[in-house]
């Protein structure tokens, strides 16, 4: 795959895109209350490259694009501008994660088994990244959700056709490799498996080892945290597997399960990554060993509000503790496009409400950085880049 090398020129580039382009959505102002929203409505919370592990492509799409694809697909939807979908998808008010996971049916149907549609999201979900001053991202989905053959059942009600979950890997592969070479943001994937459908899982991790030379860099468990492994063994068969093959894993857990979803992810399906994370801290002893052993927690502010895996009053939250402790996590969106948010208002809300200041957000980036799923070479490459954009070590140019 194509290699970016983060000189700083790129770098400036970038941080230009973001200064032009980024700024805290007013819908995201409106239906928070105004004790919990950012408030420094216009302005660029750390305006530096930044990494991002914990994004889902499917919850990231732009809606002109659902409209796009509708329209030349002939899906008739309940809306026609991208105002009124952008209220037909998004949540409103914090709810419950089964609640926010529903709004994934308002248009997977028009994305799903379309080429064109797939490898466009792709391209267009870097360009945006690229826009938001992010200079590394890992990107999740699930091929089969995108699929609409040899995937049961067949999802979002589409009638068969001939769209695999190993072609949709290759369509998404293509999307971002041609996103980074047009806007210099460097883009790997994650494939997910869901907690509903454990006989997907093998399959997930044969496309994770069929295209790790292609970009596709780990392994992630995602969806409804109440079904467990122990009733569904098809994802540790899944995890081992992995591991016995040297693909990375993640595993949503403790986002709105118990910490003992966070113990099995990591003693059972030897997660080295944690999404979410937050109920961790309801076992005081899992939390310290996973403090000691510098796990990483992929946090995601705003979308634990509206998820109701968090509390709505960020000034309570949970990253707040692990940002005393010194834990090793990052800032995510999760899924923009159903928060009608970008990764703007995640940094806006640590900086307003949670305290974080600039040696904060330089800090959990370059543990982002370091807890990244890149080959050993191009993570010091990348924290090479943020060293040097942060100031931390002097330049050798002249
Ligand atoms: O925050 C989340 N928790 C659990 N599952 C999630 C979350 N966001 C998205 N998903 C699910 C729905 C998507 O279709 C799937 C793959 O990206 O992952």
């Amino acid at each position: 795959m194509h290699t970016l090398a983060y000189r700083a020129g790129a770098i400036e580039a970038v941080v230009a895109a973001a200064l032009g382009s980024v700024r805290v959505k007013g819908s995201v102002r409106r239906h928070l209350s105004s004790s919990m929203s950012p408030v420094s409505s216009n302005a660029i919370v750390f305006n530096k490259p930044k990494v991002e592990l914990h994004v889902h492509l499917d919850g990231a799409i732009r809606v002109q694009t659902i409209l796009d694809v509708a329209e030349r697909r002939g899906i008739t939807l309940p809306a026609s501008t991208v105002e009124q979908m952008t209220q037909v998808i998004i949540v409103q008010t914090p709810g419950s994660l089964t609640e926010f996971l529903g709004r994934f049916a308002e248009y997977m149907h028009v994305i799903a088994g379309d080429r064109e549609a797939i490898k466009r999201v792709a391209y267009e979900f870097v360009e945006d990244k690229a826009k938001e001053g992010v200079v590394y991202v890992e990107v999740r989905y699930s091929p089969h959700f995108l699929a609409n053959t040899q995937v049961d059942p067949i999802p979002w009600n589409q009638t068969e056709g001939d769209l695999s979950p190993d072609e949709v890997v290759r369509l998404v592969n293509e999307g971002l490799r041609e996103g980074e070479e047009a806007f210099r943001t460097k883009a790997r994937s994650i494939l997910c498996c869901m907690r509903h459908m454990p006989k997907w899982s093998m399959d997930v991790v044969e496309l994770c080892k069929r295209y790790r030379e292609e970009g596709v860099v780990a392994i992630d468990l995602a969806g409804d945290e109440s079904l467990n492994c122990e009733a569904y063994p098809g994802h540790k068969n899944a995890y081992q597997e992995a591991v016995r093959c040297g693909i990375h894993r993640t595993v949503h857990a403790g986002e709105v399960g118990p910490p003992s979803v966070v113990q099995e992810a990591v003693e059972v399906l030897k997660a080295e990554r944690i999404g979410h994370g937050y109920r961790t801290l309801e076992d005081p002893t899992l939390y310290k060993q996973l403090l000691q052993q510098n796990m990483h927690f992929e946090m995601c502010p705003v979308s634990s509000k509206f998820t109701g895996a968090c509390s709505s009053d960020f000034t309570q939250h949970p990253i707040i503790t692990f940002r005393n402790d010194k834990a090793n996590f990052s800032l995510n969106t999760d899924d923009p496009l159903i928060f009608n948010s970008s990764l703007h208002d995640d940094y806006s809300t640590a900086l307003t409400f949670m305290g974080f200041t600039e040696q904060d957000f330089q800090r959990l980036n370059i543990c982002a950085a370091q807890s990244c799923f890149l080959p050993a070479e191009e993570k010091r490459e990348l924290l090479q880049s943020l060293y040097e954009a942060y100031g931390m070590v002097q330049s050798t140019a002249f």
